[in-house]
């Protein structure tokens, strides 16, 4: 897909581990302000794809660039400046309250010797209220449960002020009010946001353009209403679907056929 102002641009990246080729030749150019979704099946290649773009591995071929520049060239503390990520799994911190937590949003903007001011302090309680978690800021953050911890991880992300937003399974461990709350405050951030997700359904209600992977090869990549098709899901997943429109948004609803897959 053509798109104006690139944040990314992926040329024939792919990412080796030993003789398994995990990426294999993706090209792509996401632009500013979109809201893309990476679907595809289990080992599909979403999460390692999520990990070249904040530099976590490094492509093994082709070129990766952010914001026009190669992604490689950035420093960490540069990075971290404009690119938050949420991942599936809450890292473990120990002895830390959730305020703590949330506050190392902060860190990539601050010099070695700067303090933390009030307005610092609004900040991480205004996105503490954000994610629904202002009662919990004194709390250890190892004894939340775990959809809280992920709440708290987009709280840490908001507070980090990104342009971009990497998102891996992020509704994971949450009930579907709060999976609802986290993705409309994604999009309410409009910011470019990248999140691999499961849920096709809510793929379809909140990204604008998706990404389908399947091992580890680009299948389709485009407006949702063309990636999300029955075929295209009958195809990558082995799942016979029916694909209407749904009756609350503009997006698809899609009704699987529950049936044992052939
Ligand atoms: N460091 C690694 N070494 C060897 N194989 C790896 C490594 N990282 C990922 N893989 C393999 O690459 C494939 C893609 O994994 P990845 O986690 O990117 O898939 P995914 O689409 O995110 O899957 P899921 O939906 O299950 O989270 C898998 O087969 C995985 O086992």
């Amino acid at each position: 897909m053509a798109v104006e102002h690139p944040v990314y641009t992926a040329q024939h990246l792919s990412w080796q581990v030993q003789d398994k080729l995990i990426l294999n030749d993706l090209s792509f150019a996401i632009g500013q302000g979109e809201f893309v979704g990476l679907i595809g099946p289990n080992g599909a290649g979403k999460s390692s794809l999520l990990r070249c773009l904040y530099r976590k591995i490094t492509p093994t071929r082709g070129t990766l660039a952010f914001q026009q520049k190669s992604l490689a060239e950035y420093s960490r503390q540069q990075l971290a400046q404009k690119v938050a990520v949420v991942l599936q799994e809450p890292p473990n911190q120990f002895e830390l309250t959730v305020f703590d937590v949330i506050a190392m949003g902060l860190t990539p903007h601050k010099g070695l010797l700067d303090f933390d001011t009030s307005d610092d302090r609004d900040r991480v309680v205004k996105a503490c209220k954000q994610v629904d978690l202002n009662d919990k800021l004194e709390q250890n953050f190892n004894s939340l449960s775990g959809g809280e911890k992920q709440r708290a991880m987009i709280a840490r992300a908001i507070v980090q002020q990104p342009q971009v937003l990497l998102m891996d399974e992020p509704t994971n461990h949450l009930d579907i009010r709060h999976q609802l709350e986290v993705l409309h405050l994604a999009r309410s951030l409009k910011i470019t946001v990248i999140v691999s997700i499961h849920d096709l359904n809510l793929a379809a209600a909140f990204c604008d353009r998706l990404i389908l992977l399947d091992h580890g090869r680009i299948v389709a990549d485009g407006d949702k209403q063309q990636v999300l098709c029955e075929k295209h899901i009958a195809d990558v997943f082995g799942v016979s679907s029916a694909v209407d429109s749904h009756p609350f948004h503009d997006g698809q609803r899609i009704t699987f056929n529950l049936a044992k897959p052939s």
